[in-house]
């Protein structure tokens, strides 16, 4: 059985259909794949911050951390969020058990750039308790923060946090957000583009048809294709039976992909 790692938008998330965590019990169950959630949780964090009067400033799609928003960064993510996306999965009659990175060092982090404060890439993912707890029938559910050797803790970004885990699994990769997948502008219309190489990548992101969160999102598809994982899926997690369909293999958002030949180079 294969793995597959979801990641979830805080942008989509409180706005996927209640047959959401259906389909991901269905999928576990069929036997097909094991699923692997990393959550977000973005909205949530900035409206916290509002709250606090604390100003959130990004830098291509990367939240600025300082060390007093790390406390309400982890509140928002390993706490709300992990805790009721595992509650939901539990209803619908899965088995799910709700992780941060920090647990078990499952994400070994290190600083991205000292310009964004606290916020982490992944250096090492620590795969084995969480492919033991998909062994057990689990569906974990993981939050996306890290700690370093010095255990100084991290914010990751979810989609770079779910693209390593999907590299260290080798395994396909669904990004779920608010768009049907990415777009480009063409005569002032958004057209979603059904399949891309990393080179056309390239491309839209040289010519600036990809902005904010859509940064962070695609330099994480790179760098999970980079790492043998075959391909990856960005698509809209307000979508019904959106899962299935993609588990069916039917065309759903936009399928990204190495051009073949680029794999001998
Ligand atoms: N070319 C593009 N195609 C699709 N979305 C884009 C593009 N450029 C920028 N975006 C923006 O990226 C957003 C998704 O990133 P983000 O808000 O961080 O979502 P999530 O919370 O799901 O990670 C979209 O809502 C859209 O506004
Ligand atoms: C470094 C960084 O930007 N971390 C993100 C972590 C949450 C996240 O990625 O949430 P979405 O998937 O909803 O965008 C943040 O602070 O918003």
């Amino acid at each position: 059985m294969e793995y597959l790692v979801i990641k979830c938008g805080g942008s989509v998330i409180d706005e996927v259909p209640a047959s959401f965590y259906q389909e991901l019990c269905d999928i576990r169950a069929s036997g097909k794949y094991m699923p692997i959630i990393v959550h977000g949780g973005g909205k949530l964090i900035t409206s916290l911050l509002d709250q606090l009067k604390i100003p959130t400033v990004f830098v291509e799609g990367l939240r600025v951390t300082t060390d007093e928003m790390l406390d309400v960064i982890e509140m928002a993510l390993s706490g709300y969020m992990n805790k009721s996306i595992t509650r939901r999965i539990l209803q619908a009659g899965g088995q799910a058990v709700g992780v941060s990175g920090i647990d078990g060092w499952l994400l070994e982090a290190q600083q991205a750039d000292v310009n964004l404060g606290f916020v982490g890439n992944v250096k090492s993912v620590n795969d084995t308790w969480l492919k033991q707890l998909c062994d057990l029938n689990y569906i974990p559910v993981v939050s996306p923060l890290g700690m370093d050797e010095s255990w100084q803790r991290y914010n990751i970004n979810a989609d770079t946090a779910a693209a390593a885990i999907a590299g260290k699994l080798k395994c396909p990769l669904v990004l779920m957000s608010d768009i049907p997948g990415i777009y480009e502008e063409i005569n002032g219309e958004k057209q979603t583009i059904p399949t891309l190489t990393t080179v056309e990548l390239d491309v839209l992101i040289d010519n600036g048809s990809i902005t904010g969160g859509m940064i962070p999102k695609v330099n994480a598809v790179k760098d999970a294709l980079n790492k043998d994982v075959k391909e990856v899926v960005i698509m809209d997690g307000r979508q019904k039976n959106g899962l299935t369909l993609y588990c069916n293999e039917e065309v759903i958002g936009t399928k990204l992909y190495i051009k073949e030949e680029l794999l001998h180079v």
